[in-house]
């Protein structure tokens, strides 16, 4: 199992700085070795970590065009609704870099907007399963699943990671690729979420929390004191953990040193 690092960092902008330059730093190694690099993005507070990359030195350095975007978690609504985290990227990120639109792969908008959770949840499995056979996405050893160079997710108050809910039974998918929730305790109920096999494929996987209204369960999930989905990230080369000083606040005495 991928070792599981924690970062604290004294500011979300010194949190952002260095996510960039980590991000940056796996993209110029996956362009190097594939000419692609497959990026999924969550929603949440995330989108608004990403400003680094609009500034020198990452506007002018990064190969966007080899870049693919993908979500762990969408919420089943258009493309436009308030709620899409398509729309959160897109407006605060995928607007203002230049990564090809055919290379930015979303819900499927129709089934969205008709709320369609089911049928927009095996849409979005079909469309990962051609990137597979397209070679853009590359699969996990023999488990068949695929396996994305960075995922860049995030963590609810109540330690729920992409759309898997504690104590909702979508963290217990072993086959699907993506699944999809109807019920989610967090408004909107329904949404389309990545299942935990796939997301823990990932070669590496960053978990960015700040505030301290994530601290109780950022502190359970790392100690694994409540069986949290958070707490169940792992990765195939390396997890990271990116928090701030106040998300940080209840990790035992000693467990990060502040960068
Ligand atoms: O609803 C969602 O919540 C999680 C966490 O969001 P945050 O604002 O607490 O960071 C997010 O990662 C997920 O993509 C989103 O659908």
């Amino acid at each position: 199992m991928a070792p599981v690092k924690r970062r604290v960092f004294q500011s979300k902008k010194q949190m952002a700085e260095e996510l960039a330059k980590y991000t940056a730093d796996l993209s110029s190694k996956f362009c190097k070795e594939r000419g692609i690099f497959t990026v999924v993005l969550s929603g949440g507070d995330l989108i608004s970590w990403l400003w680094k990359f609009l500034e020198a030195p990452y506007i002018d350095s990064v190969e966007w065009s080899k870049w693919h975007i993908f979500w762990v978690d969408e919420r089943v609504c258009g493309w436009d609704d308030t709620d899409s985290n398509y729309k959160l990227a897109y407006d605060g990120f995928l607007s203002k870099v230049p990564i090809p639109a055919e290379n930015i792969y979303a819900i499927d908008n129709g089934l969205g907007a008709q709320g369609n959770a089911e049928l927009a949840a095996e849409r979005y499995e079909e469309c990962l399963k051609q990137k597979v056979n397209q070679n853009i996405i590359r699969t996990y050893k023999s488990s068949g699943f695929p396996q994305f160079d960075l995922q860049l997710l995030g963590m609810g108050p109540d330690g729920h990671m992409a759309s898997l809910f504690p104590g909702h039974d979508q963290i217990n998918e072993k086959v699907k690729w993506v699944t999809h929730i109807t019920d989610s305790p967090k408004p909107p109920p329904k949404r389309i979420t990545f299942t935990l096999p796939v997301i823990n494929c990932a070669s590496y996987n960053v978990m960015a929390v700040c505030d301290k209204e994530q601290a109780d369960s950022a502190a359970a999930a790392l100690t694994h004191t409540k069986d949290l989905p958070a707490g169940r990230l792992t990765a195939d080369v390396e997890v990271v953990w990116f928090l701030d000083q106040a998300a940080a606040s209840k990790l035992p005495h000693g467990w990060c040193s502040i960068l």
